[in-house]
């Protein structure tokens, strides 16, 4: 059975080669100013073209308006969107009537197993869930904090969901959360940096292999 991993908040040309060397499904791209990670859109278009056809890339956005959304469509092009804001199932219902081509991914944030509640909402309208812990009390940004939730929440979810696990994984613990999830995919982005914003590429492929090796247990 096959884990997908993504590396998310690249901003150089470097890690971002590193990741796709180490065999990065898919790639992401943080565009929301208060994240040390955000990147510039012509910083962007370049390592979203380097990257086509290699792994998915992917834009990560929080509750964008439509100029904003219609600017890294327009120049950017990424292949799959990933809203990880409060953004309504409206809201994506008309984002995928404006770009039926481009993939709609939906971060739901997890602390309890109410919040669970929110899959129902959201289902059907994404072809991906990305479950990641919720952000600290008086935080500037929804996620990329490097913080875990408790997995053992997801132990009863079917896997054919093919949920994305997030928050807080590296490449210690990333083997545990796929064994105890049983999650189809993976993305981290603190868990791979040296200091917020700034990615290590020992760790990319520290990452990435540590959740390879699961792969192949699984596989046996
Ligand atoms: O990375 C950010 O700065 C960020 C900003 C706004 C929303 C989400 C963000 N990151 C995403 O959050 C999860 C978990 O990240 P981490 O591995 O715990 O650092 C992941 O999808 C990040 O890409």
């Amino acid at each position: 059975m096959s884990v997908e991993v993504k590396i998310c908040g690249l901003s150089t040309l470097k890690t971002l080669d590193a990741a796709l060397d180490a065999g990065a499904d898919y790639v992401g791209f943080v565009f929301f100013e208060k994240s040390p990670r955000n990147v510039e859109i012509d910083r962007a278009t370049t390592l979203v073209a380097h990257a086509k056809g290699s792994a998915t890339t992917v834009a990560l956005v929080v509750d964008p308006d439509w100029p904003r959304l219609d600017e890294i469509m327009g120049k950017v092009a990424p292949d799959a969107l990933q809203f990880h804001g409060s953004e309504s199932p409206d809201f994506l219902r008309q984002v995928h009537a404006r770009y039926p081509d481009t993939e709609i991914w939906k971060a739901l944030p997890i602390a309890s197993q109410d919040d669970l509640g929110q899959l129902a909402l959201y289902l059907s309208l994404t072809d991906r869930i990305l479950f990641d812990a919720k952000p600290p009390k008086g935080a500037d940004r929804p996620g990329g904090h490097g913080r875990s939730f408790d997995w053992s929440l997801l132990r009863d979810l079917d896997p054919e969901l093919g949920f994305m696990l997030s928050g807080g994984l590296d490449p210690d613990n990333v083997a545990d959360a796929i064994r105890m999830t049983h999650a189809m995919a993976v993305d981290v982005s603190s868990g791979v940096e040296s200091a917020p914003g700034v990615k290590d590429t020992d760790k990319i492929r520290a990452f990435i292999a540590a959740a390879r090796a699961v792969r192949r247990e699984r596989a046996l």
